[in-house]
């Protein structure tokens, strides 16, 4: 096996970890940047920021409201501010791809980018968008997380955050969410926790309302989900956020009590024991009947989903099958109808997760509530798109035109903003002890976002040389885990194909296993454990061994519920609406032809396949349905631009302030920190075409000697970089460093050292800020002087009244000279500073003419008009006016005491005149706009507002 560290010296290794120890940063190595040292734990190789948890925060519950508190971080800003930027000058969309082992302060890392990405581009965590998706995450975070060996605020949820830019600004965001560890709902590890929400219910639940769930004597320690792991619990804490989850699930509009019924249901069922009990038949044999231990839970648990206990009973403990047409009924036993249990409380759990997602990007997607959560909608909860525009058609007034034309318009708008940046903050490695299928669909991930990091990074740069001919000193040889990802999801014999072949043949994990040996005995990626064990194997994974037990991967994989337990959830026998909800595309499904139940299957979980079934059993497994998923998701970050933050973590504890050499070292080695360095450091890892490269930098060469032609494009690029090349020699400090700043014209493409390329983007940027500066000054100066023959009247005029005009030849004479503030009435000490008055604004005569460059479609108006119903030919009437003004942030109210700044009317031939200093009474606005109603002398007179000043009085605060 080949060590990612082979050609890599120790005292490299040891250079980089000792860089994150200290903060001193690795980008002394590869670049001779100005920038300033970054403080520890975060340091850049190149645009990859490399970012080391120091354990100093745990105990946040890492949510956007929690991360209000935390001081924002200069290198993760520069970031977001580098997506935004780039996204806007190029309209491409970006991806923020955090990676890295579990606990290495990926999710934290995540929070805070999106807070900066809202302080950036989103007006700040005021908004109301910010909040709506602050609510999101405290809703998700306790629903998703759970306590690990690893990570005691494990994501187990991953996500991929889509906020959408127009014009370098939010515009909306939306979260995808990968659930994959659903066996925690029924059976945490040992050492582990269920998630976090069932112990801040426990915690946190009035006492009228655990009466209500029916939870008056439950704690952690007599429940069975949770007994059979950590039940250590901090009461105080559990109960604090419960509160603050209760309130966030307000802010978003969903019914607490349906939320939380269910959730007391999922924990009660794991009491219901269903057992076996021999029973005498007619013929004097025995019969083996299933039983329930704890029959009045049960009765607790029906009641919560509101389905009768009977019914319940029923669908858990029967079966029925299609016998080649034929519907046979029989009887499961004990063990089957304890799995059945475990199946629904899987099915509620994860189907609850995804409505509220749902519900979530729904919202977000019209910025407006809707109705309850329960069963007034049957939709299905796996076509989250369709389903959230089916929402959107419903908003707004009811009939069936302004559905359609609302659809039109969310279409509109989708295509008119496809700008978006991404963060994805998805399931980083883990090594859990035994290790299930979940881990290895965990694992697998973590094994695709190294491969997409190796392709960005390493293999295409290597490749693009190759083809264009360009050697490059530096050999890149970093360890590809392809060979890894081909074991396990290769189209015919990774394994999990083989795994689904296994569960439709309904074999056996032994049989599994056997197969799997057989078909990969030469793979040295696939190794028997020590000892051997008929139901284990160990893979080689980029950042370790994995030692995965296969017991429960057949049953994991299929991930079904039978149909006779779904029925029951129907609304004839269920009158939780919210239950029926859950289950509604299936029971749609059921319910469409006649006989109900007939021996088919469904998904544990909510799959996005419109088509649910595949005969009488799901179209596809949990695997496959994650794979997909993956795949997808790889699809759009192909297509996005990358930005990389490479998360390590400080040591194996959780111990702030512990810098563990050996655990750091050993991530920097499988995140091929050093492979990344070296490439950083002395080749080409950045391409770009000449017509790209010439767009981008020609501000860097003189205008007059570039040719500006299609087929010059190569000359061109030759002079602006013979143009840097003449710059970087003037700086000594440059020419001392040892990164390289070179760059190769190839075929097609222009290939750029690192250290060239931010000497470039340090060069474009001086030269624009320059030329910003000149532009501005040129313009105050060009304005200056045309306003000021009227600025010269207005002087004369005054010191006309003063009976002094000296100063003003001398104004004059010095605004000449063409500076911008050289219009400033002069300070003499000879006269006051004369008070100017600003030239009155022309008035508006009629609506301007349509911008041509206007972006908005006339149909889309038209659309947006008729659906509000608007006339684009007279605009709505002006609203009342307000009995109050707002001073600062307080309103007051009329009648006020005001003072006349200035004479009114200015030209004193009113009938009444307000003298200047006057203290007049307002009371109230006037029809007149900008204009107050003053009341004097028994006269009402409109009066412009800025004449008047505020008397300090009583003020009513906002
Ligand atoms: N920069 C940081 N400063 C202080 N504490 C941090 C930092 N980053 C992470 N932590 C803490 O470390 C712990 C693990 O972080 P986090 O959950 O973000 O890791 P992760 O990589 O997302 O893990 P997983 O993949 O298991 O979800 C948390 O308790 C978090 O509060």
């Amino acid at each position: 096996m080949e060590s990612p560290a082979n050609n890599i010296t120790m005292a490299a290794e040891q250079q980089v970890t000792r860089s994150l120890e200290t903060g001193v940063s690795i980008n002394q190595l590869i670049t001779n940047s100005n920038l300033p040292l970054s403080s520890p734990p975060q340091t850049n190789i190149g645009p990859i920021l490399l970012s080391v948890n120091p354990y100093t925060d745990v105990g946040n519950p890492l949510t956007l409201n929690s991360m209000r508190s935390v001081g924002l971080n200069d290198k993760l800003l520069r970031v977001v501010q580098d997506a935004v930027r780039q996204q806007s000058e190029t309209g491409y969309p970006q991806a923020i791809i955090l990676s890295g082992m579990s606990g290495s302060g990926k999710t934290y890392a995540s929070m805070l980018l999106l807070r900066q990405l809202f302080d950036v581009a989103g007006g700040g965590p005021e908004t109301d968008a910010f909040k709506h998706l602050a609510a999101a995450f405290t809703v998700l975070r306790s629903l998703g997380s759970a306590k690990t060996s690893f990570n005691s605020e494990s994501s187990r949820i991953g996500h991929f955050i889509e906020v959408q830019v127009t014009d370098g600004a939010l515009y909306r965001t939306k979260i995808h969410c990968y659930f994959l560890d659903q066996t925690r709902v029924i059976r945490p590890l040992p050492n582990e926790k269920n998630y976090h929400i069932f112990y801040q219910l426990l915690a946190g639940l009035s006492q009228e309302e655990r009466v209500k769930l029916h939870l008056e004597s439950y704690t952690p320690l007599n429940l069975s989900y949770l007994q059979s792991g950590d039940t250590r619990q901090d009461d105080v804490e559990d109960a604090a956020r419960f509160q603050a989850w209760k309130a966030c699930l307000g802010v978003l509009g969903i019914p607490f009590m349906d939320v939380v019924r269910v959730l007391a249901a999922v924990l009660l069922l794991g009491n219901v024991q269903f057992v076996d009990k021999s029973s005498s038949s007619g013929n004097n044999g025995t019969v083996t009947e299933v039983g329930v231990n704890g029959e009045s839970t049960l009765n607790s648990v029906a009641s919560l989903l509101g389905v009768p206990s009977a019914s319940l009973f029923r669908g858990i403990t029967t079966r029925t099958h299609n016998a080649r047409g034929q519907l046979v009924k029989s009887l499961c036993d004990a063990n089957m109808s304890n799995m059945t249990r475990d199946c629904l409380a899987k099915a509620l759990y994860c189907r609850t997760v995804a409505t509220i997602v749902r519900r979530a990007n729904s919202l977000k997607r019209l910025g407006s509530t809707l109705g309850t959560l329960s069963s007034d909608s049957n939709e299905s909860v796996h076509n989250q798109a369709d389903v959230a525009s089916q929402h959107a058609s419903t908003v707004g007034t009811a009939g069936s035109k302004s559905s359609k034309s609302m659809a039109a318009l969310n279409n509109a708008v989708r295509h008119a903003t496809d700008g978006s940046i991404g963060i994805l903050d998805m399931f980083g490695f883990e090594d859990p002890k035994p290790s299930q299928l979940e881990h290895l669909c965990i694992n697998l991930c973590a094994e695709t976002m190294q491969h997409f990091y190796n392709t960005h990074m390493f293999k295409s740069s290597i490749e693009s040389c190759r083809d264009e001919n360009i050697h490059s000193d530096v050999e890149v040889d970093y360890v590809d885990n392809v060979p890894c990802i081909d074991l396990i999801s290769s189209l015919r014999t990774g394994l999990l194909s083989m795994l689904d072949v296994e569960c439709s043949l309904r074999g056996t994990a032994e049989t599994y296993l056997g197969k799997v040996k057989a078909q990969h005995r030469h793979n040295p990626r696939l190794f028997d454990p020590k000892p051997v064990d008929a139901r284990c194997f160990t893979i080689q994974h980029f950042a370790g061994r994995v030692l995965y037990d296969t017991s429960d991967f057949l049953e994991t994989n299929k991930d079904v519920v039978p149909d006779d337990l779904v029925s029951v959830f129907h609304k004839q026998t269920c009158i939780f609406g919210f239950a029926t909800h859950l289950f509604g595309s299936e029971l749609k499904a059921l319910y469409s032809l006649e006989t109900v139940p007939r021996g088919i299957s469904f998904r544990i979980s909510p799959t996005s396949h419109s088509d649910l079934l595949n005969g009488d059993e799901p179209v596809s497994t949990l695997t496959q349905d994650f794979h997909t998923r993956l795949d997808n998701l790889l699809r759009s970050l192909v297509h996005a631009r990358p930005h990389f933050v490479r998360c390590v973590k400080a040591n194996s504890s959780e111990t702030s302030g512990k810098f563990d050499r050996g655990t750091v070292m050993r991530q920097i080695r499988s995140l091929q920190v050093l492979e990344t360095v070296n490439l950083m450091a002395g080749g080409y890892p950045h391409r770009m075409r000449f017509k790209a490269f010439n767009a981008r930098y020609r501000l860097l060469a003189p205008f007059c000697k570039l040719r500006r032609t299609e087929d010059r494009l190569t000359e061109d690029c030759l002079l602006i970089l013979q143009c840097v090349e003449e710059e970087h020699m003037k700086s000594p400090l440059l020419t001392q460093s040892e990164v390289s700043t070179s760059w190769v014209i190839g075929k097609r493409h222009i290939f750029l050292s690192e250290g060239i390329r931010q000497q470039l983007e340090m060069l474009r940027s001086d030269t624009r800020h320059r030329a910003a500066v000149l532009i501005q000054a040129v313009w105050r100066g060009t304005y200056a002087r045309k306003r000021w023959p009227l600025l010269r009247r207005n002087l004369e005029m005054k010191s006309g009244n003063t009976g002094g005009t000296s100063n003003l030849s001398s104004n004059h004479r010095t605004s000449n000279g063409g500076g911008a503030n050289a219009c400033l009435p002069s300070t003499s000490k000879a006269s006051a500073p004369p008070t100017l008055t600003r030239p009155r604004p022309q008035p508006i005569a009629g609506t301007p003419p349509p911008d041509p460059n206007e972006k908005c479609d006339q149909k889309i108006i038209q659309q947006t008009c008729t659906l509000f119903g608007l006339d684009l030919e007279r605009p709505p009437p002006v609203p009342p006016s307000r009995p109050y003004t707002v001073t600062g942030n307080s309103k007051i109210s009329y009648p006020q005491t005001r003072v006349m700044k200035m004479p009114y009317p200015e030209d004193g031939k009113g009938d009444v005149t307000l003298g200047k200093g006057e203290a007049v009474v307002v009371v109230g606005a006037s029809s007149r706009r900008g204009h107050l109603v003053v009341e004097h002398c028994n006269t009402s007179i409109h009066v412009p507002f800025q004449f008047l000043e505020l008397k300090p009085g009583p003020a009513v605060s906002i």
